[in-house]
């Protein structure tokens, strides 16, 4: 597997949201039985093709970064903040606070050195209007939420919106929600093209492959 490119996307939202349970599903194709508490984090890795089915075609790594949600441990968490190449906000459909604390999440990522007078992160919409990193909004517990899923999932809507994100739910304990071909599937693959293109194809524009600086670094010191 030597020589595939990676990006790096954190996964966060509250304690017990669901954020392991996701990232097992995605990366292993299976629900996870009896998911432990994060404590700091736990990286997970997924084999990504960029643009499937089409001439551009290419393998990367998308490393999921699996952010331990509690908040006492909010000040260490900052170490695994940089670099990010996308962010993944989730959230528990039967939990409105754990949608509303998406904004925090989000500034605490984006805004480090912002603290609040009650040590929380402030969250201006403006300021995050220009974000450049791709943004997916994600509800869980979707099996449990059935009866106040139509009102939390125009909550939702419009905070993807707010956040220039797409968005989806799902049960994290149930396979089909991303399988082959669903909605859910599609949307996260494009989420993942979206990831990459950014880190690797349109930094040096027109769409061309640029690889990362070591490995050019690498390729020209055989070339000499
Ligand atoms: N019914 C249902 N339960 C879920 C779903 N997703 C997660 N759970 C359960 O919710 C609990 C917490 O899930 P985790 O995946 O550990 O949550 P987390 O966000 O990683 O939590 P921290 O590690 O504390 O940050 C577990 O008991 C999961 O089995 C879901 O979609 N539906």
């Amino acid at each position: 597997m030597a020589g595939i490119d990676k990006v790096k996307i954190l996964v966060l939202g509250d304690s017990g949201v669901g954020k392991t349970s996701l990232v097992h599903l995605v990366c292993h194709n299976e629900p996870t039985t009896n998911p432990s508490w994060t404590i700091g984090c736990s990286v997970d890795v997924k084999l990504h093709e960029y643009k499937a089915g089409t001439a551009s075609e290419k393998t990367f790594f998308v490393e999921l970064w699996d952010i331990g949600g509690c908040t006492g441990h909010q000040n260490s968490r900052q170490i695994f903040y940089n670099p990010v190449n996308g962010i993944i906000l989730v959230h528990d459909l039967t939990n409105r606070k754990s949608q509303q604390n998406l904004r925090t999440w989000l500034a605490e990522v984006l805004r480090k050195d912002n603290k609040t007078a009650n040590n929380g992160y402030d969250y201006d919409p403006e300021e995050f209007a220009g974000n450049q990193i791709p943004l997916l909004v994600i509800g869980t517990k979707a099996d449990q939420a059935e009866t106040i899923r139509d009102k939390s999932k125009s909550r939702t809507s419009s905070m993807a919106e707010e956040f220039g994100a797409d968005q989806f739910d799902l049960d994290c304990q149930n396979v089909k929600y991303l399988s082959p071909g669903s909605t859910n599937a599609v949307k996260l693959a494009r989420f993942f093209d979206k990831v990459i293109e950014r880190r690797y194809y349109s930094r040096e524009g027109q769409g061309h492959y640029s690889p990362p600086l070591d490995r050019r670094r690498f390729k020209n010191s055989h070339v000499d």
